[in-house]
């Protein structure tokens, strides 16, 4: 193929606005259970999320994901019951010391926000053998989940929240919705205005966990193997701003 003939963007870089608002969604964007506002998402935005979760990269283009809006209360209800199940059994599995704090947390919005969304995965979509995909079959499982973040950080930007659900056994919500055996659900997404976005994730702000220490993460050339370079300071000092609030207005 001759690459002179092929259409190409106008632009490389990004201006300053677009750059910072690429990062703003990045940095702003939370999952929210506990802040729905009942006011109806637009028929354009929400056709905008799920584009934009349509144009997420996938492996050999194989576009694996189906998108199901779920609206009617009835619907969500029975999914929100599996929800309760699934909850109370959770529970059980953490260390006695965590259960209750566990039980306090607001883990789902199934039935407040106005627009609940399935994301699923069609693991044949484009037969046995795909470009990327031949040596690992998960990835794609991945795509999909490419699609999810895509739609997350879009909502972000257009001022709606985005909460993800995991936490119900995926036959029953198979079964409830109607979705065929051999279709992997993804993400159920439950979606609308908020009253606010925190600042910080919930489980961060209620001690369930740390945002971990970049450094800690980080590994050069081998696994194990640290480097106290510029590129550990810089993460380190950005990390630092990030968790103050500082990264939009101080390390871009
Ligand atoms: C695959 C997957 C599955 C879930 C989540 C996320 C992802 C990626 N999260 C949201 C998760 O708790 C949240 O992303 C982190 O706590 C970080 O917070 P922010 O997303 O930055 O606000 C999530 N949250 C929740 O309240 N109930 C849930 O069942 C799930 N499930």
């Amino acid at each position: 193929m001759d690459g002179t003939t092929l259409p190409i963007q106008p632009e490389i870089d990004f201006c300053e606005n677009d750059r910072h608002g690429v990062y703003r969604a990045i940095f702003e964007r939370r999952d929210v259970r506990g802040q729905f506002k009942p006011d109806p998402v637009e028929d354009d935005k929400l056709a905008r999320l799920i584009t934009a979760a349509h144009y997420a990269p996938s492996v050999g283009f194989m576009q694996p994901w189906d998108f199901m809006v779920v609206k009617q209360q009835e619907v969500k209800q029975k999914v929100h019951d599996l929800f309760k199940t699934a909850h109370n059994e959770a529970a059980d599995m953490f260390e006695e010391e965590r259960r209750e704090t566990y039980r306090s947390l607001k883990l789902e919005g199934i039935l407040e926000s106005p627009v609940n969304l399935v994301i699923t995965c069609d693991r044949s979509r484009s037969g046995p053998v795909v470009v990327g995909r031949t040596h690992q079959k998960t990835m794609d499982l991945y795509s999909s989940v490419c699609a999810v973040q895509n739609l997350w950080l879009a909502a972000r930007a257009e001022g709606l929240g985005v909460g993800w659900v995991s936490i119900f056994n995926e036959k029953a919500v198979k079964e409830v919705l109607g979705i065929p055996k051999n279709i992997t659900v993804i993400a159920y997404l439950c979606i609308g205005y908020v009253s606010h976005f925190y600042q910080k994730p919930e489980l961060e702000m209620a001690n369930w966990r740390e945002r971990l220490a970049i450094e800690d993460i980080l590994h050069f050339d081998q696994w194990g193997q640290s480097e106290q370079n510029s590129l550990t300071q810089t993460l380190k000092d950005q990390q630092a701003a990030a968790q103050e609030g500082r990264f939009l207005s101080e390390i871009l």
